[in-house]
């Protein structure tokens, strides 16, 4: 039988990190090693799949712009649509992992499995968590039963959707949770599966990365007690066409911004109340504040990142905030 084969798209991060030393587990430097010498790293790979490389960035995932997402996405729709790939991976930086691949979700139209990986450890590290999370990442991607899942993060012997997935912690291996549990676990690169996504993505998605030609600017402000306006009116002022409010609990507004957010929707910003509780909030429309008077929105249970990548995607195509807020229920 044919092996599967596996393209590894590499865009930097710690699993492509370097430090002085084995015992520098949190001191390094990400964005070093190229994608060749980390397949060369694991020869096991051989083994499970017909492996090869791109280099698409090398840089650390917090300094990825849209336009990296951009150009990334369509890499991976050209891939999927060709009949020699039969599964793409990944490799990224855990800070923004949950925001590429929800995005890809979103955008990519395939059945074909989309696999993003990382590592808490570069791979210098003593108990580098990377070559078990690749090896593990490539397997998933070259499996057909991983197909029609959606975007899937593997890390830590978890797959996760990439809707659900979250960064929970930033110092140990265990760092990614989804707040609704993971879809299934791989061991000894055999995948165990539990259960689907149920909202829309990839192929049933309604946005289509080959017709995206940019994404409006979408800001976040963080509100905690004692909260004030500027950085509201800062972001209107700069031209986003909305604001996802990072609000405690509910997604809960303080009673002095309310007129600040009711001013800057009418200059025609969309308002999105997203909660930024550690462990996944759940923002239901009129809970805390009377959105349909407002004519706000609630991002549900998608945290403020996440919540930046829908709005971004969404408004490439519409600016009504009813079918904003319908898109915020079906993604
Ligand atoms: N563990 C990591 O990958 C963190 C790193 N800052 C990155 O996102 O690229």
């Amino acid at each position: 039988q044919q092996k599967p084969q596996v393209v590894i798209l590499a865009t930097g991060g710690t699993i492509a990190g370097a430090g002085a030393d084995a015992t520098n587990s949190a001191t390094y430097q990400a964005a070093k090693v190229p994608v060749d010498k980390l397949i060369a790293g694991i020869p096991q790979l051989n083994d499970i799949a017909s492996v090869r490389g791109e280099q698409v960035f090398q840089v650390a995932s917090e300094s990825l712009r849209n336009e990296n997402l951009l150009t990334l996405g369509k890499r991976v729709s050209d891939l999927a649509k060709r009949d020699d790939v039969d599964g793409i991976v990944i490799t990224h930086g855990t800070d923004t992992t949950e925001e590429t691949a929800y995005f890809l979700n979103l955008v990519v139209h395939t059945d074909k499995p989309i696999v993003v990986v990382a590592s808490m450890r570069p791979g210098t590290a003593m108990s580098a968590d990377g070559t078990l999370n690749l090896f593990n990442a490539v397997s998933v991607a070259g499996n057909k039963e991983s197909r029609s899942r959606g975007v899937l993060v593997v890390m830590n012997d978890e797959i996760n959707s990439a809707r659900d997935v979250s960064k929970m912690i930033n110092i140990r291996p265990d760092a990614f949770k989804s707040p609704w549990g993971a879809l299934g676990m791989i061991v000894e690169g055999k995948s165990y599966w539990f259960r689907r996504l149920d909202k829309r993505h990839t192929n049933a998605s309604e946005f289509d990365i080959d017709k995206i030609k940019s994404l409006p600017l979408v800001e976040i402000a963080y509100a905690g007690g004692n909260v004030n306006d500027t950085a509201y009116r800062a972001f209107a002022q700069a031209g986003a066409k909305a604001i996802i409010h990072a609000g405690p609990g509910n997604g809960s507004v303080a009673g002095s911004l309310v007129p600040v957010l009711q001013d800057i929707h009418k200059q025609g910003i969309q308002i999105i109340r997203s909660s930024h509780v550690n462990a996944g909030g759940f923002v239901l429309r009129n809970a805390e504040q009377p959105d349909d008077k407002y004519d706000w929105i609630v991002a549900h249970d998608l945290n403020p990142q996440k919540a930046r990548i829908l709005a971004s995607v969404a408004l490439a195509t519409t600016n009504n905030t009813k079918e904003l807020q319908r898109i915020f229920w079906q993604y």
